[in-house]
């Protein structure tokens, strides 16, 4: 089945929305296979955001992400890559829809709360590059209440 690697931002636990977030994905029916709470420092974070490096705000984007614990996820499931974006929401906060986490609990672009893989390839990237110890083998016993 397809991963996607999920990360709740250092704003997204400060304001105490660890449970909230898991709970939609769990809800939804994905499947967790990783789970840690992790500091991670600069070379890591600009090795995470390597291709925003050009961006003007790049540098501020590693100093959010250094600035606290974050989350880091792997979530299991059909389409989780594609679906995950939509339960998160636009990235700028003003234009997620009611509904999705970004528009529900974020205002500004520049803490809003989580992060999703784009693509399936960038999300296989993301899990090598966050879980090099590997992820849990395991598969719910509610799958045939998930999937026809
Ligand atoms: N104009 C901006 N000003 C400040 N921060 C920004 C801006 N654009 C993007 N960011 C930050 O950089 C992150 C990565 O930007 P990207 O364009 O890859 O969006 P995204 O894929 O929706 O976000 P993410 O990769 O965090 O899931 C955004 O989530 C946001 O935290």
């Amino acid at each position: 089945m397809e991963q996607t690697f999920i990360m709740i931002k250092p704003d997204g636990v400060q304001r105490g929305l660890i449970g909230e977030i898991i709970s939609r994905f769990e809800k939804k029916g994905f499947t967790l296979k990783g789970l840690k709470l992790v500091s991670v420092d600069q070379s890591f974070a600009e090795k995470h955001y390597a291709d925003l490096s050009a961006k003007p705000f790049f540098a501020g984007l590693v100093e959010y992400i250094v600035s606290g614990p974050v989350v880091a996820m792997v979530w299991d499931g059909k389409d989780v890559v594609k679906t995950g974006r939509t339960i998160i929401g636009a990235t700028n906060p003003s234009a997620s829809a009611p509904g999705t986490i970004r528009g529900d609990y974020a205002i500004d672009i520049g803490r809003n709360i989580i992060h999703g893989s784009d693509s399936v390839e960038n999300a296989r990237k993301e899990i090598a590059l966050w879980f090099p110890e590997g992820i849990a083998e395991w598969q719910s016993s509610l799958h045939s209440w998930i999937y026809e």
